[in-house]
């Protein structure tokens, strides 16, 4: 595979000598996919907009992360699971219409390109959405898990960031679910640093457990999602753990109307035995709740959940690092590999305290095939609750067999602009992006960031695993990091992260880093 195919995939061994993909851009591969720009990067791949040269089509183009170049293994199930995930053909999945063979460079796979917002970054702009607009985007999902479930195909990483809001037919919350399959291609390998798939606070407690799972593992996944667009956060953060625009409400599980919470809970439910047995019975139970909520006794009970009850506190929890929880970490040296664009970034001194955030369970990467511990419990409040005075009591959150409600962490929302508390105030010019810059402090912190391989979490760690983390910058320019699910968020890395101050910009940004521990 290193010397062939040079001719479908441009200058392909000095791409793999480079381990960057950057130069893509204006190259057309495989004769008919001119790459327009790159859109982002994920766990398992980058994402390139593409033009078809003889259809003259947008299409989006996901490439498989030049960190698994050398397992050939993970490259084969990439295109399996994208050859799978074409088949289930229905509108609310995104259309997989073409792949790249291994055999002439990376492996990829095409898409119909979408233009739109995923649903964290519209949580991050809006805050919590009203119930209506959230029963509407969830059965949305779930009519595309059911289709795909049908199939055979489970997600298994259903989360905010891989449902895209496109407007459709008038419909601004038209859903397209992303990445079917994806996740699960790293389970279990040998080589890899993921040995859950899943993204943590979505991840099904039988997933950390090892052994079987199933469809339910996304019926869990799209209870948490519900809850996450109801309230803001997920079930085991407080108000203060997320950062959303200022006049987002503050709201609790005791402020969602009973039947809402009812499906939220027996969708989480610990034992899969006690979950919804499938998308279509999920999809009845949201029905079911959004007639009881438009019948006229319950509608005594919806107003429980205001539209906008509360302003949110001033002063909102600095902890963007903490609402990562399990998955927060530090990608700061790029040893081996660029495989995205930064930010501006600004060394800040070191007082920042560093966040406490809940950690996942710790995966050892060498014995992927074994069972793995169940998630931490959630980590007992650190500091006062962030919640106004005239926020009613919060009720016990989750019901005996939905612990589930109480142990997951993680964050979605630092991603997109946040509108100014005032509407009075015109907003501020966001100051001037800039790749290098970030790239610059990112490789300056390299000796740090190994020196971090002393914590505990990664004392077992081969030394030559790569660990491949996501820094995520908010607008704010509060830069966290997410590592794979199964690592832990150590001492030492979060002080790092602590300690890093992006620019504040338009829309903040994600970029994938893979450093080398
Ligand atoms: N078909 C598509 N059309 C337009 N943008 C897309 C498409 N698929 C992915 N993207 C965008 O590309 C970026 C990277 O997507 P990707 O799925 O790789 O990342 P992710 O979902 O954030 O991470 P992970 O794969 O680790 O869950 C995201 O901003 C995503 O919205």
């Amino acid at each position: 595979m290193d010397e062939a195919g040079d001719s479908t995939f441009p200058n392909w061994p000095e791409l793999r000598r480079l381990f960057t993909y950057d130069e893509l851009v204006g190259k057309v591969l495989q004769g008919r996919y001119e790459v327009v720009k790159r859109l982002g990067a994920g766990g398992m791949g980058v994402v390139f907009l593409a033009r078809h040269v003889h259809l003259d089509k947008l299409f989006a183009l996901k490439i498989i992360s030049a960190r698994y170049l050398d397992e050939p293994e993970i490259g084969r199930r990439f295109l399996l699971e994208a050859q799978a995930a074409s088949k289930i053909d229905h509108p609310n999945v995104v259309g997989i219409t073409d792949f790249g063979p291994p055999e002439a460079g990376p492996t990829f796979f095409v898409m119909e390109y979408l233009e739109g917002e995923d649903l964290a970054r519209t949580l991050a702009r809006e805050g919590p959405l009203a119930w209506p607009r959230a029963l509407h985007i969830t059965t949305q999902i779930a009519r595309a898990l059911a289709a795909a479930h049908q199939r055979g195909v489970v997600h298994r990483d259903i989360k905010p960031q891989n449902c895209l809001r496109v407007g459709r037919d008038g419909d601004p919350d038209f859903i397209k679910v992303l990445d079917f399959g994806l996740a699960k291609i790293l389970s279990g390998t040998n080589k890899s640093t993921w040995t859950v798939g899943g993204s943590p606070g979505y991840i099904a407690p039988e997933i950390y457990r090892g052994g079987r799972t199933d469809h339910r593992v996304d019926i869990y996944a799209l209870g948490v999602v519900l809850h996450t667009l109801l309230l803001g956060r997920l079930p085991a953060q407080k108000p203060s753990d997320v950062e959303l625009p200022p006049q987002a409400p503050v709201l609790h599980p005791g402020d969602l109307p009973a039947p809402l919470r009812a499906v939220i809970e027996r969708a989480t439910a610990e034992d899969p035995e006690r979950r919804y047995p499938s998308a279509d019975a999920l999809l009845a139970a949201l029905a079911g709740a959004r007639a009881a909520l438009e019948s006229p006794p319950a509608h005594a009970a919806s107003k429980d959940m205001p539209e906008r009850p509360r302003p949110r506190p001033a002063r909102r929890g600095l902890l963007v690092a903490a609402s990562l929880g399990g998955a927060l970490a530090t990608a700061l040296a790029v040893a081996l590999t660029r495989e995205a664009a930064g930010d501006a970034v600004e060394p800040v001194p070191a007082e920042v305290a560093a966040p406490s955030g809940t950690v996942a369970p710790s995966v050892p990467a060498s014995s992927p095939a074994e069972p793995l511990p169940p998630p931490d419990p959630a980590p007992a409040p650190a500091e006062p609750h962030d919640v106004a005075s005239a926020a009613p009591p919060t009720p016990p959150a989750s019901a005996p067999d939905s612990p589930a409600l109480e142990d997951m962490s993680d964050s979605t929302f630092p991603r997109a602009p946040v509108p100014e508390a005032s509407p009075s105030r015109p907003p501020k010019p966001a100051p001037p992006f800039d790749p290098a810059a970030a790239r610059a402090v990112l490789e300056r912190r390299t000796a740090d960031v190994r020196a971090c391989k002393a914590d505990s979490s990664f004392r077992n760690m081969a030394a030559t695993v790569r660990l491949a983390g996501t820094v995520t910058v908010s607008p704010r320019g509060k830069a966290t990091v997410a590592l794979p699910a199964g690592y832990d968020v150590s001492p030492c890395l979060e002080r790092l992260v602590a300690r890093l101050r992006f620019r504040p910009s338009a829309d903040g940004g994600e970029f994938a880093y893979t450093f080398l521990l």
